[in-house]
């Protein structure tokens, strides 16, 4: 059966179009989101910097993601990963599956990622309840990490989470802990140390080859598997760890304009992802047969991972 969804749009509802100022819409569109002090930690999010029990491991997992992540290398995972020949299984498998897994590259977050998945996709349904497609979106959005689980390999970490960066042309200065990307062979090679690289000037975040992880794999699934989620959706999965873009503004250059109008639903998106971490767990049983629903109606039973 083909559902047809029909591409969602941003809505600015309660405020007059005409007299707002900038400020006052982006609120608006924020559904008057309020961001939390500090993490679980009692620590404010993303700070890499910040002495704590995660500092160091964190920092060593940049430090190994940044040296090995290479054009060569990006190409080759998305060649391999793209066959989809690794695994059977439905979405709720799949998000089972991560129950056994810390995210080494993440200060705000020691809990499975089930929790978060779950965390971020109730948060943003409480504050956005009539567009299912971005509850099923912020459910599936880190299911790629799935590359953690022996059953595909057991990929090093540095190879399945954390910020994503493009590759193939020079690494901004914004990118967490840049100094390690010294080591990275890349920083070496002429063709790719200039601020365009190979690439044209706004070509399409689609013609860019991202850093290997979680984020292109699930895009490659969802996509492949022909879901019926709107290309805001696929949007939203391919670059939500691409903070540098999305939160520091590097990189607009090689936007387009379809990637402009997209943006802003992964900055709706993003607030949920990061900071709906918490230590509180959310009941998995009864929130188990909302998500099912969802999944039937996007997704087909078993999907080809
Ligand atoms: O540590 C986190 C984590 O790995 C997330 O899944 C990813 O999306 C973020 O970009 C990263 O900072
Ligand atoms: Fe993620
Ligand atoms: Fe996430």
């Amino acid at each position: 059966m083909t559902v047809i969804v029909p591409e969602p749009v941003l809505q600015v509802n309660k405020l007059d179009n005409e007299n707002v100022n900038e400020e006052q819409r982006d609120l608006e569109l924020d559904g008057g989101f309020i961001i939390p002090g500090s993490n679980a930690f009692g620590h404010s999010f993303r700070d890499y910097e910040k002495e704590s029990e995660r500092k160091a491991s964190v920092e060593e997992f940049y430090r190994n993601n940044h040296i090995y992540q290479t054009f060569e290398f990006a190409k080759k995972k998305k060649e391999e990963y793209g066959k989809l020949q690794k695994a059977e299984m439905s979405i709720w498998e799949c998000c089972e599956l991560l129950n056994e897994f810390v995210d080494e590259s993440d200060p705000d977050l020691d809990e499975p990622q089930i929790e978060h998945l779950l965390q971020t996709a109730e948060a943003i349904r409480k504050d956005y309840p009539d567009q299912e497609w971005l509850h099923l979106t912020a459910l599936i959005h880190d299911l790629g990490k799935v590359m953690l689980h022996p059953s595909f390999g057991a990929e090093p970490q540095w190879c399945v989470v954390g910020d994503t960066f493009p590759l193939g042309c020079a690494f901004n200065e914004s990118i967490v802990h840049h100094q390690h990307f010294n080591e990275n062979p890349d920083s070496q090679n002429p063709k790719f140390r200039t601020k365009l690289g190979i690439y044209a000037e706004n070509c399409g975040l689609d013609k860019v080859t991202m850093s290997w992880g979680h984020d292109e794999y699930m895009y490659l699934v969802a996509k492949g598997n022909n879901t019926t989620l709107p290309p805001a959706a696929l949007f939203v999965i391919r670059f939500h760890s691409f903070y540098a873009l999305h939160r520091s503004g590097a990189y607009t250059y090689l936007m387009n304009d379809e990637d402009e109008e997209m943006l802003k639903w992964l900055h709706v998106f993003n607030k949920y992802d990061l900071y709906s971490k918490s230590k509180v767990r959310i009941n998995q049983e009864e929130v188990k047969p909302y998500y099912l629903s969802l999944i039937a109606k996007y997704f087909p039973a078993k999907l080809r991972w």
